[in-house]
């Protein structure tokens, strides 16, 4: 497979990714229309860890990881390396030596539509990782592939410099001209959950906040006491 290694593709705005940092994943898929999050099948290695950072994206061929070793030359400050396989993979194509290099470049994390391993010592080290699947299966580096080309995973489109967010949800994408609206959109929703979050404390139901009572009524589901709904009198 031939390939190509793009170099200095454009790049969100650091003050973007860092005010997108403040949200959650859920939050920031929220504020985008539900849209931009990967499947969860992709999990994260740690708990507890939120990053952002822009995409430095690799396509590779499964079980190998040649283009990832290219890759590593073309992350610096700030990224999150994002790789996936053109057909379905989950051998251990990074480890610890990969997270060691990113580590020194300030690479701030990795999503691997595919295997991971050594992740007692990812976590040691603090290299943030999310993964489809963790395997010590190894692999070689022997086939052609790509760096900083758009690819898909789970159905979204992840182009190099898109700013990607991680947590204990998730990941979520945002293309990098919609990062200052979806931080601004993230703030208003969280704002609004600031709301929510009051109220119920207050003990406000979300059936009265929400207005939904009428939604129930108008979808035909009515009240019965247990008595009643016992003696069969069911709608
Ligand atoms: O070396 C590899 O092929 C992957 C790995 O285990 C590491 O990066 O430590
Ligand atoms: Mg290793």
């Amino acid at each position: 497979m031939s390939g190509v290694i793009v170099t200095d593709p454009p790049k969100a705005d650091a003050e973007d990714v860092e005010a997108l940092a403040g949200y959650g994943v859920a939050t920031v898929g929220e504020a985008m229309g539900r849209t931009g999050l990967l499947g969860p099948e992709i999990r994260p290695v740690q708990q507890g860890v939120r990053i952002a950072g822009t995409a430095v994206t690799v396509l590779s061929w499964p079980g190998d990881n040649l283009m990832i070793h290219a890759a590593v030359e073309q992350c610096g400050e700030g990224d999150v390396l994002v790789v996936t396989t053109t057909s379905p993979s989950t051998d251990g194509m990074f480890g610890e030596l990969f997270a060691t290099a990113l580590q020194r470049r300030g690479v701030r994390g990795l999503i691997i539509n595919a295997g991971i391993r050594d992740t007692r010592e990812l976590r040691e080290m603090g290299f943030a990782a999310w993964s489809r699947a963790v395997s010590a299966q190894g692999t070689v580096k022997a086939t052609g592939g790509s760096v900083n080309v758009p690819v898909a995973v789970d159905g979204q489109v992840i182009r190099p410099g898109d700013v990607i967010i991680a947590d204990d949800d998730g990941v979520v994408v945002v293309p990098r001209e919609r990062a200052r609206q979806t931080a601004e959109a993230s703030e208003a929703r969280e704002a609004k959950e600031a709301g929510a979050r009051a109220a119920f404390v207050e003990g406000q139901l979300g059936l009265d906040r929400y207005g939904l009572r009428e939604k129930l009524k108008q979808l035909g589901v009515t009240y019965r006491s247990y008595d009643e709904y016992s003696a069969g009198e069911r709608p």
